[in-house]
């Protein structure tokens, strides 16, 4: 069986862009394009003032690298190939410049440039796994080991405000992308309760009816494609009015919650179910025939029929009236409800408690 690739919380995360915050592709073509003259400058001085024949070309080589990373970004549009190559020569590069000790030593204070750019362009694991992996380094430089090694000019005290200095500013790093990431969750997190309020019926939890024919709409287009038919059920409470009067608005408010139940319970998980009005639901079934949907239509008036709410001394049950219209070509969404709505109609005329077809609202009428 083919193994999915589990993504971690923060990989979703970095799916999601919140308003104003920079892409990090953005982000890296913009650091590109200001590190590449820099090293390009630097390798002039190194050059001209410090005769160095090392440095130089290889900090040319890291500019062209570093172009040559944005350059295939603008040709395969891939993400990751690009935010990996970025972290990648960066990494490489600064430990150069603190091995090496490039420009007397000085150049080691880019260090610093490192951490925030680290935490910002990946993932919070990745820059804590970066950024110790660079201290510890950083450690074994300073050490008598790396003194073994290199030939570092680093003084001592230099070097302790160093380690000191970064392991602060990677410390404050880490916490600062913490704290951008919790509350990047708490915006999205935000949006989607105010998109599920926009397109849901704060009583019910159905579809309300707007996000009912954005889907009927969805459909329609589907079927235009495909050919394939689809049904509505248009669909309400007999005798509303006289539960409200008889045991008040709470008891009409729980069989409006009960029908909703019962009917996302004989529904499949394809159809639609929405509170189309006060106690009005639409159900809609993608492709659907009539025969189908009548059928369907009937075992969802059952079921409602069959359930009930309980009062003190007496149940509570309720029944539905139901119109269905199965798609025809050539006509519109509002001419397809309309049929739905007169065979609703025919269906309260034949009695209530009935499913009616389109064609039974002549009968009826
Ligand atoms: N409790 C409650 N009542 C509602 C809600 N929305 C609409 N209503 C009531 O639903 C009733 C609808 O009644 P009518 O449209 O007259 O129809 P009915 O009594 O169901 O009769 P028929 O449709 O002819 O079977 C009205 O009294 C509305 O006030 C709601 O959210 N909660």
């Amino acid at each position: 069986m083919p193994q999915t690739k589990r993504k971690t919380p923060d990989t979703k995360l970095s799916q999601f862009r919140v308003k104003g915050e920079i892409p990090v592709p953005v982000l890296i073509n913009w650091l590109t394009a200001c590190a590449a003259p820099l090293l390009v400058f630097f390798a002039w001085r190194s050059d001209t003032m410090q005769n160095d024949p090392i440095t130089p070309p290889l900090l040319l080589t890291f500019a062209v690298l570093l172009s040559v990373n944005a350059l295939l970004y603008w040709l395969t549009s891939s993400k990751s190939l690009q935010r990996r190559g970025f972290i990648a020569l960066i990494t490489v590069l600064f430990t150069y410049l603190a091995v090496y000790a490039v420009e007397d030593g000085s150049a080691i204070l880019w260090l610093f440039a490192y951490p925030p750019i680290v935490f910002y362009i990946s993932e919070s694991r990745v820059g804590v796994t970066a950024c110790a992996g660079g201290l510890a380094g950083i450690v074994v430089l300073f050490s008598p080991l790396g003194d073994l090694i290199f030939d570092a000019p680093y003084s001592t005290s230099f070097r302790l405000t160093m380690i000191i200095a970064l392991a602060f500013e990677m410390t404050t790093c880490y916490i600062l992308d913490q704290s951008r990431r919790r509350s990047k969750l708490g915006l999205l997190k935000l949006a989607a309760d105010f998109e599920h309020a926009a397109k849901h019926d704060a009583l019910t939890g159905l579809a309300n009816r707007r996000e009912g024919l954005e889907q009927l709409e969805g459909e329609y287009d589907r079927y235009q494609r495909n050919g394939r038919a689809f049904s509505v059920l248009l669909m309400d409470i007999d005798l509303f009015k006289q539960v409200n009067d008889t045991h008040g608005h709470h008891i009409g408010d729980q069989l409006i919650i009960l029908v909703a139940r019962t009917l996302r319970e004989q529904c499949r998980k394809v159809d639609t179910v929405a509170r189309w009005g006060g106690e009005e639901y639409l159900v809609l079934l993608p492709e659907t025939g009539e025969n189908e949907a009548f059928k369907m239509a009937n075992r969802i008036r059952l079921a409602i029929e069959a359930s009930s709410i309980p009062l003190d001394d007496q149940t509570l049950q309720a029944t539905i009236s139901v119109g269905v219209a199965t798609t025809r070509e050539g006509e519109s969404i509002d001419r397809l409800l309309q049929r739905a709505d007169e065979a609703l109609y025919a269906a309260k005329k034949a009695g209530r408690n009935q499913v009616c077809h389109y064609g039974d609202a002549d009968n009826a009428a």
